[in-house]
């Protein structure tokens, strides 16, 4: 079963007007992953997807989806999986790929049909792409690590780039994921935007109980969302994306836009922000 839900791009402006069941109705990710279905959010910013298959032993197959008005979903697109569960297999373009968790699958464009069996949990992301690039399977050990923060200012928490121009090329989709350190509870302290880029997040490893504080909005004019394991949020390019945990938890950050340079970030002082 695929269920696809559109989210259109929202105006600073609006932003600051809604309140908190707007908030989330716009930014949250929630009930991406459900048994025995594919549930995909079409976003208006850069075209960006973001969803979830859980076969649940079965098997799923992502194909024709009505929103792209292509034959297929990756005719004209590229596409990153994580699997955030069990084991489970990818299968795309005449191959099968073994996913363990944390792994990273990339799909290029004109790929076709994607199939996922067993028990993985696949965290999907989407975007434009204008040429065919090859399928990489890239594991924790092919990814670029990059530590960062320190437990003084409880931000100590390590980067792993998967689809990264230092690791494999894409078109304009950069993915990886970052885990924070015990007894750190912040991610990207400080804070930053870019303009070019969209970017989102998914939150995983947490307990059922633990929520993340997902900081958003404008530098000066920030608001919140409280945040549970396997939901996300959808930063818009004017909008920081922060968070404080309640419990550990590490996180996919995937983006696409004007650059693939991870290190573009206009950075706000924690005494900027508002
Ligand atoms: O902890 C961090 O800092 C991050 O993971 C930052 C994200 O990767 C990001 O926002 C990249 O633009
Ligand atoms: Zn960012």
């Amino acid at each position: 079963m695929l269920t696809v839900e559109t989210r259109q791009a929202i105006h600073p402006e609006h932003a600051r007007t809604l309140d908190t069941a707007g908030l989330r109705r716009h930014f949250l990710a929630a009930d991406m992953f459900r048994p025995g279905e594919i549930r995909l959010i079409y976003t208006h910013y850069d075209r960006f997807v973001m969803g979830a298959a859980v076969p649940d032993g079965a098997a799923l197959t992502l194909d024709r989806v009505e929103e792209t008005k292509t034959p297929s979903f990756l005719d004209r697109r590229e596409m990153g999986i994580v699997n955030v569960g069990a084991a489970g297999t990818v299968t795309a373009g005449g191959k099968t790929y073994a996913l363990a968790r944390g792994d990273v699958l990339y799909l290029g464009a004109g790929t076709g049909a994607v199939s996922f069996a067993g028990r993985g949990r696949f965290y999907i992301v989407s975007c434009p792409a204008h040429r065919s690039l090859p399928a990489r399977l890239v594991t924790i050990a092919d990814s670029k690590e990059v530590r960062l923060g320190a437990a003084e200012t409880s931000n100590k928490r390590t980067i792993n780039q998967f689809i990264h121009p230092l690791v494999m090329e894409s078109c304009q989709l950069v993915l990886g994921y970052t885990t924070l350190e015990d007894g750190s509870v912040w991610n990207t302290i400080p804070s930053h935007v870019h303009d070019r880029r969209m970017e989102a997040y998914l939150y995983f490893g947490m307990d059922e109980a633990a929520r993340v504080l997902h900081l958003m909005g404008e530098p000066q004019e920030t608001r919140h969302l409280f945040i549970a394991n396997e939901e996300g949020a959808l930063s818009p390019p004017w909008s920081i994306h922060s968070g404080a945990g309640i419990g550990s938890y590490t996180f996919i950050w995937a983006m696409a836009g004007d650059n693939v340079d991870y290190t573009d970030m206009d950075f706000i002082q924690p005494a900027d922000l508002r």
